[in-house]
């Protein structure tokens, strides 16, 4: 299975409140360089800006974040999500993500977290909130322990922020919603967020 840290160095977050936005948005972001996008499930448009991408960009890698319950893993896979995000994780959460057939990426901020999803079998998790939780220097203090593990970073990172992180062995790619902020999507200024997304896609040549 195609691993979604692998893809290209930046996830971008994205908080969609229009539709309408989403193929423009995502047609965007694949040209600047970044096909991975997760869709946060933060608003009533989330999900179908998921299916419009799903059915109009089949070159973008489409995902579901802020999947916080099995209800969320149902719908999300139902609007043709190809990913999974959540900022933590129950055991039922974890569970219900299993059961979707997708890839995913569990939210963890502990060692412990780390521990207790490693021994469900997996080893590509998301640390979130990342910049609150430890930043850069965490995940490089993990990497002797836990070696295997690989981590896709979100919460709090910035274009400048990115580049330490993508400089560990430990870290596939990061997350972040600098790549769409509010007043682009607004304003329908594609042409910007191709620009944001190509200088992101620039960020581990
Ligand atoms: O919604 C989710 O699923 C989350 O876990 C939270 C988001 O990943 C972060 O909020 C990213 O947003 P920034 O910190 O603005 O880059």
């Amino acid at each position: 299975m195609t691993s979604i840290l692998d893809l290209a160095p930046v996830i971008p977050v994205v908080v969609i409140h229009d539709a309408a936005h989403a193929v423009p948005l995502a047609r965007a972001l694949v040209a600047g360089g970044l096909p991975a996008i997760e869709i946060t499930l933060r608003t009533p448009a989330a999900l179908d800006a998921v299916r419009a991408i799903a059915a109009e960009v089949p070159e973008a890698w489409i995902g579901v974040g802020t999947v916080t319950t099995p209800a969320h893993v149902a719908a999300s896979v139902a609007a043709g999500a190809r990913f999974l995000v959540s900022p933590g994780a129950t055991p039922d959460l974890h569970a219900a993500l299993a059961d979707s057939g997708l890839p995913y990426l569990p939210g963890v901020a502990t060692v412990s977290e780390v521990l207790a999803a490693v021994e469900r079998g997996l080893s590509e998790l998301k640390f979130f909130p990342a910049e609150a939780a430890g930043g850069a220097a965490y995940l490089k203090a993990l990497s002797g322990p836990l070696p295997d593990v690989r981590f896709c970073p979100t919460g709090g990172i910035t274009v400048d922020s990115a580049a330490g992180y993508l400089a560990l062995p430990n870290v596939g790619c990061v997350g972040g919603s600098w790549l769409t902020p509010a007043d682009l999507l607004a304003a329908g200024d594609w042409d910007a967020v191709e620009g944001l997304a190509a200088k992101a896609a620039g960020l581990r040549p």
